[in-house]
């Protein structure tokens, strides 16, 4: 059975499209860069898989089901910018919020639950976050919590919305490594969404590529080439290496907002 599957969906905000069109199916236990400059579509694709949103045409299966709200197969971290109101509360009550609705360690959370938060923190790496508030966290730190918040409850697939962003070299090849393996040791999907390709090279099995309101899904040499961009953006695009980077660079778009250089 796929983890996602989609079949000629077309994603809308009141009329306006954001994807069209688009099919790709991903397999269980692949590890997936979703990748696409600001505003491509990233974290919209993300809200239909959670069923947040509903496609304005096609179909989405979700393992083998049509997409639920608070579907508990799905591990889901937000973009960190949206999801972190309560800075005063610590690491392990921001993750126990997932587990049962827990707000500021109310309702007393029974030992099952509190086991299941410190597995998650244990698997991120971040035990020592655990009663530390949320406001003291470096961006990193946040990162490990929101990722611990989405492996809550044995997950069978993550989405994972920019958790790189804010982070330092260093700092976004231990998450790619961390997330990678936690991947690989549940034997689950991860849809691991990023404006920034260069990090996520050697990592990912495939990217998913929004652009457009299109879609190409490959391996990181069959989707970021000239011609596959070309094709997605109905432009020329060029695809140059430089020094083990990738830089994709249009004629005539802005692929992201004032730059006609977009360093993916
Ligand atoms: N709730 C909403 N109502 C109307 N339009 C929206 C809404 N959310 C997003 N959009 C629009 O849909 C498009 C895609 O947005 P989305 O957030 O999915 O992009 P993204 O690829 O995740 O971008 P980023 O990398 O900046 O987070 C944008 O043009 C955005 O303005």
């Amino acid at each position: 059975m796929n983890a996602i599957e989609f079949d000629k969906v077309t994603l809308t905000y009141g009329g306006r499209r954001v994807l069209s069109d688009v099919s790709f199916s991903i397999p269980q236990g692949a590890f997936i860069g979703l990748l696409g400059a600001n505003g491509a579509g990233k974290t919209t694709m993300l809200r239909a898989i959670l069923g947040l949103i509903k496609p304005a045409g096609g179909a989405i299966s979700v393992l083998g089901k049509p997409p639920t709200r608070g579907n508990a197969a799905i591990g889901y971290m937000p973009q960190a910018r949206r999801a972190l109101g309560d800075v005063g509360i610590s690491g392990l009550d921001f993750v126990l919020s997932a587990v049962g609705g827990h707000r500021w360690g109310w309702p007393i959370p029974s030992s099952a639950e509190k086991e299941a938060a410190w597995k998650a923190l244990e698997a991120i790496g971040a035990t020592d976050l655990a009663r530390r508030p949320l406001g003291e966290l470096s961006g990193g730190e946040r990162q490990r919590i929101l990722i611990a918040q989405s492996l809550i409850g044995d997950p069978q697939m993550l989405l994972l919305d920019e958790p790189l962003i804010s982070l330092d070299a260093a700092h976004q090849r231990a998450i790619i490594e961390l997330v990678h393996e936690i991947g690989e040791r549940l034997g689950i999907a991860v849809l691991f969404c990023s404006h920034e390709i260069n990090p996520l090279l050697r990592a990912v099995d495939r990217v998913l590529y929004l652009g457009n309101g299109k879609a190409a899904i490959g391996s990181v040499d069959e989707v970021i080439s000239g011609p596959v961009l070309s094709k997605l953006y109905g432009t020329h695009i060029n695809v140059v290496r430089v020094a083990g980077r990738i830089f994709v660079m249009a004629d005539d778009v802005e692929l992201e907002s004032g730059a006609h250089v977009h360093d993916l």
